[in-house]
């Protein structure tokens, strides 16, 4: 039988290997597990996959063994029993230490115990005193290793940010993500919602700058609430909630998402149209458009239409048939780390090519699909340049759209953020919201 530190080491292992997605890993792995465990295994869990970097210089700094070279039950070991003792002071030291000691044994490892004993006990020792790369000599390594960044990926920011901004950017994605959730206006109100979360057993906050959201301040096993069942709300972070208000569409239109999996965007779309119209909701997976038709069932928007569609080639049928087309575009993913700690490592540099290739196919067939003086929203959950402002450019110099300006739409305290009248990108040094970035264009009447 496995303890929980047994199962956060195993699944530690399990999403390496497999660059598994953690969200997802740990609903099927802990799918049973009763809810005081699950609370402990998730916080080690992210808080090891967060700090990575961090962890590993240190444990370098006392291993003889890089923890490159470690077999992976003792390299996860070592870093979730690193974690505990110098960022966590729930559980003793000497537990931490026994228990990892313990673990070492049972799964056969007998010669490397005195090893992982000795590795522990000595960071525990020194754990005052740890010393880290300079800001003023290293200042790269050192972003990358406080706040367990990859190099590339603030190498890319600092293209495009102050050295003060990329630091304020990491310190903030590597803060814990609040728990946003949206109001479904088609059958309920905010206060009523209030009122039964508070049975439920979940305080809640208002929102930073919209109406229909909520903070709640518990999030486990949120999903499995009566309230959240009825389709009474749907857990969405404000950033991502502006982009339906930027597409502001109106009751009997025709829209399209092209990229619409899991529903999100599509249901608030829905919402502000009173669930009347018609919107296409296309993705490029089977399983993900069955997500979008089972959310829309939960919720209750009858006139999203899941549709299985490769976006990036031309369907006949809807050239110059929408009014407005939202592409919340596949990408990077870089502005939601601190939700999604293990984007950071499993996304590379060469990557960020073939996205950039895939939205701007994607931006060209959406700009078929616009009647005269249609509307185009092109948005990332993302703060790079090179998806976002670089592809806005594109998008009007390439595609012949104009600019289409956005104060109406967005909320008083954001508008200083907005650019040439038309694009806003959110950091999360903002509003302490995931980084989004939102445009909007017009096609010619
Ligand atoms: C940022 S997510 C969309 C999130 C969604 N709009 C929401 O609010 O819930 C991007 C989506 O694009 C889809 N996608 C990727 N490539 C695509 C393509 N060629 N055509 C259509 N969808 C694609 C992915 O499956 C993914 O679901």
């Amino acid at each position: 039988m496995k303890n929980a530190r047994e199962q956060i080491v195993d699944l530690l292992v399990l999403l390496e290997r497999e660059k598994g997605y953690v969200q997802l890993v740990l609903k099927e792995e802990l799918r049973g597990v009763d809810s005081k465990d699950k609370g402990f295994v998730t916080e080690i869990v992210y808080g090891t996959l967060k700090y990575r970097l961090k962890l590993d210089y240190v444990i370098n700094q006392f291993s003889k063994t890089s923890v490159h070279k470690m077999k992976p039950f003792i390299r996860q070991l070592l870093r979730m029993s690193v974690y505990q003792l110098i960022s966590l002071d729930k559980v003793p030291a000497s537990a931490v230490i026994n228990e990892a000691v313990k673990l070492t044994k049972k799964r056969g490892f007998i010669n490397l115990s005195g090893f992982v004993n000795g590795v522990l006990r000595t960071i525990d020792r020194q754990k005052e005193s740890l010393t880290y790369p300079n800001r003023q000599e290293k200042p790269l390594t050192y972003l990358s290793v406080i706040y367990s960044i990859p190099e590339w990926i603030i190498q890319e920011w600092l293209k495009d940010y102050s050295f003060e901004e990329v630091e304020a950017i990491c310190e903030a994605m590597n803060e814990r993500a609040r728990v946003a959730i949206r109001i479904n206006t088609l059958c309920t109100t905010k206060e009523e919602v209030q009122k039964i979360l508070l049975k439920e057993g979940i305080q809640t906050e208002e929102g930073t700058f919209l109406e229909e959201a909520l903070y709640l301040k518990k999030s486990e096993d949120i999903q499995r609430l009566p309230s959240y069942q009825a389709g009474k709300w749907t857990v969405q972070d404000e950033s991502a909630m502006l982009v339906a208000h930027v597409v502001n569409p109106q009751p009997g239109e025709r829209i399209l998402d092209m990229c619409s999996a899991p529903g999100g965007k599509s249901l608030h779309l829905a919402a502000l149209m009173k669930n009347q119209g018609e919107i296409i909701s296309s993705d490029i997976y089977p399983h993900k458009v069955e997500l979008i038709r089972q959310n829309a069932e939960r919720m209750q928007a009858t006139i999203v239409h899941p549709t299985l569609q490769d976006g990036t080639l031309l369907e006949e049928k809807f050239i110059e048939s929408f009014d407005r087309v939202l592409l919340d575009a596949p990408c990077s993913g870089l502005g939601i780390l601190k939700r999604k700690p293990d984007i950071r490592y499993n996304k590379t540099k060469e990557d960020l090519g073939a996205i950039a290739n895939i939205q701007r196919q994607l931006a060209q067939k959406a700009a078929c699909y616009l009647k005269a003086g249609g509307v185009l929203v092109y948005s990332t959950c993302t703060i790079s340049k090179s998806e976002n402002e670089e592809m806005a450019h594109w998008i009007e110099q390439s595609l012949g759209l104009e600019k289409l300006n956005i104060v109406d739409t967005i909320p008083k305290s954001l508008r200083a953020f907005i650019k040439e009248g038309n694009r806003l990108q959110i950091l999360p040094t903002m509003a302490d919201t995931d980084g989004f970035f939102i445009a909007a264009f017009k096609k010619r009447g």
